[in-house]
């Protein structure tokens, strides 16, 4: 169905198509074509399985659109994406458990492999999984400088997924990669600017999301076709291992977490997220 529907928060359209809205608000610009997808899921927009499914179907949708270009953001105050929702590995029903995880392997391909040109408007913190999908991401404006950004899986007590691991080394390179991850960083605005986590860091919500419609007006001279196979070629060697090994990647997930001693790890995570 198509409306006319003027976006509140901080992002200013006009004369926009409304694809969806729910955990997840799609304006379409139809002068630019370009898309502004929101996360809206309060309080920490945390990536559980229906949620995921809800990213992935509306990655496709706009894929089938052929849109010009998209900003990934969030409707929220201070979090862009707490990442994963622990509640999802703790405890786990086993067969949700495998649900949720391929579900979040096809989006992070969906995203990561997009045939149009994305931008993430990091408009608060963005640890873990929420760090994964900005880095997914073509470019990467944050809001500095009080936010945070990175893969801290350590300080969880587990362990960033290889395909996580190696989309930080695809960005800041494989040396700074490996200390990022290892320590848990959580890098602040200005330090993640420093260390090429991040391309830009604006003051304020609305100036990012003019810096991120800036970036994706530069496409408008370049063919969509050469954007894509550009892209693909860039990014083959960091989709490859999971387009082949996406049984193997379940099988060591399933298993991992439901040791006793990983679990024993989020339990104690989740009760101080509590605190
Ligand atoms: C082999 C490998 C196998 C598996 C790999 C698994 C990989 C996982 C990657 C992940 O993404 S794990 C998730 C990691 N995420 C985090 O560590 C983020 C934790 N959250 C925070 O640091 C903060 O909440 C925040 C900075 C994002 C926001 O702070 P604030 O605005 O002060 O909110 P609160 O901390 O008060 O949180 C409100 C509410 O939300 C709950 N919550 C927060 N994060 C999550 C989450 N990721 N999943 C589920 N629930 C979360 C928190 O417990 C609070 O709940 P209440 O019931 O107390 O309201």
């Amino acid at each position: 169905m198509l409306r006319r529907y003027i976006l509140l928060n901080t992002n200013k359209f006009v004369n926009c198509r409304h694809v969806s809205q729910s955990m997840l608000q799609s304006t379409v610009d139809e002068k630019s074509g370009i898309a502004t997808v929101t996360m809206n899921k309060p309080p920490v927009n945390s990536l559980n399985l229906e949620f995921l499914d809800e990213i992935n179907t509306q990655l496709n949708k706009l894929q089938k659109d052929k849109i010009r270009g998209m900003i990934l953001t969030s409707g929220l105050q201070k979090v862009f994406c707490a990442g994963l929702d622990i509640t999802e590995f703790y405890n786990p029903n086993p067969d949700r458990l495998a649900k949720f995880w391929t579900v979040l392997q096809d989006t992070w391909l969906s995203l990561y492999m997009a045939s149009f040109p994305t931008v993430a408007v990091i408009n608060g913190h963005s640890p873990a999984g929420g760090c994964l999908f900005a880095m997914s991401c073509d470019y990467r404006v944050m809001v500095g400088p009080k936010y945070t950004i990175g893969l801290n899986e350590t300080k969880l007590g587990i362990v960033a997924p290889k395909w996580f691991q190696d989309t930080m080394v695809a960005v800041i390179g494989q040396r700074k990669a490996e200390v990022s991850l290892t320590t848990g960083k959580m890098y602040t605005t200005d330090e993640a600017l420093q260390v090429g986590l991040i391309d830009e860091s604006l003051p304020d919500a609305d100036s990012a999301l003019k810096k991120g419609t800036q970036f994706l007006n530069n496409f408008q001279r370049i063919s969509p076709w050469a954007f894509k196979m550009t892209k693909d070629i860039s990014r083959q060697p960091t989709v490859q291992w999971l387009i082949d090994n996406k049984q193997k990647d379940l099988d060591f997930v399933l298993k991992f977490m439901q040791s006793p001693d990983v679990q024993k790890s989020l339990g104690l995570y989740l009760q101080s997220l509590k605190k």
